[in-house]
């Protein structure tokens, strides 16, 4: 490369990469707050060890699925409506009866404490801060106790299951979130194993002393802290405790344990989401669990669609994947997902500063997505719809030095 100055158009370094929006102030030596999502990335890798910084960020096999996502909202444009009285944008909704400050949430993600001391706590205060309010899933394997959390929590939360082999167990945790106040149940379907997840292999992952599945008893909770190098320890935990034989009937066995609504998270088809709906399900996420299970999926905006008809408005759909920019959301918004779920930022703003920084995320997406609002001329959620966009090839990758920096390297 003979050109080293500053790109004009992207602000960065072409050769090494800096990044005006989280580079050191040499004159405080302080990192400026990141000026997009993408600069809490190179924050959280600067901080985590490696080995947790690959357990987040990685995907399963190639990462085709990861990169997938991201990819989708290049081929989506938008098209702007004009003169539209956009002096007040808003995007306070509901969801499962519960009323929230923006259409967007804090995916379940296991062990919170790898990011931060305070783990999930610090991430339900973020989320039901001041002009957010916006709901957690709480997974099944936090390393908070839902009661900790329901004490801080001022927004819904939700719980996260997997299908363990012990029903006893799914039957005490539900009870418990149902008494701690949790609102709803979230069932995830795309796991009766553990994807491929090399990087999760390379590093024999595994989890560090003092940070556990705390509403889980020890009887099921095997393997997690064991070093094996060449595998990983949460796939191993998953093949002895996860129940591979979920299937279809088995959802009347959950729906006896509770009052609570149920979704479930990770349907990518039309068939399997107007099953769901036929079923009486009262939730679905779109979601390929991050690009973290089948290898090669759909990337989630783009069945987000055949879902929405299947569904025909019989539950809410939500997704997940790839969301790091307002305008990401305003396009699933305009494509029928009621809300949201935002997965690795959170825990890269809770790596980068603890409650504050997963705060700045999701106060980051919010604000984004209003300013997305006003530009486009829709300045209410109930104006949003697929007219609102425009396919095509897809766009030139965007200034990627405000996109996670690891992907772009890939695995
Ligand atoms: C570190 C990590 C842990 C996760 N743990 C869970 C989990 O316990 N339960 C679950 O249903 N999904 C889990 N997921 C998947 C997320 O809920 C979500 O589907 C995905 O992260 C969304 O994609 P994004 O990270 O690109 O936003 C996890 C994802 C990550 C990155
Ligand atoms: C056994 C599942 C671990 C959490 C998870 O779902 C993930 O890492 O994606």
């Amino acid at each position: 490369m003979t050109d080293t100055g500053t790109d004009p158009v992207t602000g960065t370094d072409p050769v090494t990469g800096t990044d005006p929006a989280t580079d050191a102030d040499p004159a405080t030596d302080a990192a400026p707050r990141p000026l997009t999502v993408g600069g809490y990335a190179a924050l959280a890798k600067d901080r985590l060890p490696a080995a947790t910084w690959h357990y987040f960020q990685g995907g399963a096999g190639t990462e085709s699925t990861v990169r997938a996502n991201r990819a989708a909202y290049r081929q989506v444009r938008l098209r702007p409506r004009v003169l539209a009285d956009v002096s007040r944008c808003d995007l306070s909704t509901t969801v499962l009866g519960d009323p929230i400050g923006a259409p967007l949430g804090v995916a379940p993600m296991a062990y919170h404490q790898l990011a931060c001391a305070d783990g999930e706590v610090a991430t339900v205060r973020a989320a039901g801060g001041s002009g957010l309010r916006v709901p957690t899933i709480v997974s099944i394997f936090a390393s908070r106790t839902f009661e900790d959390l329901a004490a801080e929590a001022t927004g819904p939360l939700w719980l996260q299951l997997y299908w363990l082999h012990r029903r006893d167990v799914l039957r005490t945790v539900v009870r418990r979130a149902e008494a701690a106040g949790f609102r709803a149940l979230v069932l995830t379907v795309d796991t009766p194993r553990l994807g491929r997840r090399l990087r999760e292999v390379r590093h024999g992952f595994h989890l560090p002393p003092g940070i556990a599945a705390r509403n889980l008893d020890g009887e099921v909770t095997g393997f997690l802290h064991d070093r094996q190098d060449g595998s990983s320890a949460l796939a191993r935990h998953a093949d002895a405790f996860i129940d591979p034989s979920l299937s279809w009937s088995d959802l009347d066995w959950l729906r006896e344990q509770t009052r609570l609504p149920l979704v479930l998270k990770g349907v990518l088809t039309a068939e399997d989401a107007a099953r769901a709906a036929g079923l009486g399900i009262d939730g679905i996420v779109v979601s390929n669990h991050g690009g973290r299970q089948l290898d090669g999926s759909v990337a989630t905006l783009d069945a987000l669609p055949e879902v929405v008809a299947a569904v025909g408005g019989r539950c809410p759909v939500f997704l997940d994947g790839g969301i790091r920019h307002g305008t990401d959301v305003l396009k699933a918004l305009a494509l029928g997902a009621r809300a949201v779920f935002v997965g690795r930022p959170v825990l890269w703003g809770l790596a980068a500063d603890g409650e504050a920084g997963a705060r700045e995320v999701l106060t980051l997406l919010r604000d984004e997505l209003e300013d997305a609002m006003a530009l486009a001329g829709r300045p209410s959620l109930a104006a949003l719809g697929p007219e609102l966009l425009a396919r095509g090839p897809a766009a030139a990758a965007p200034n990627e030095s405000y996109e996670d920096p690891d992907l772009r390297k890939g695995p």
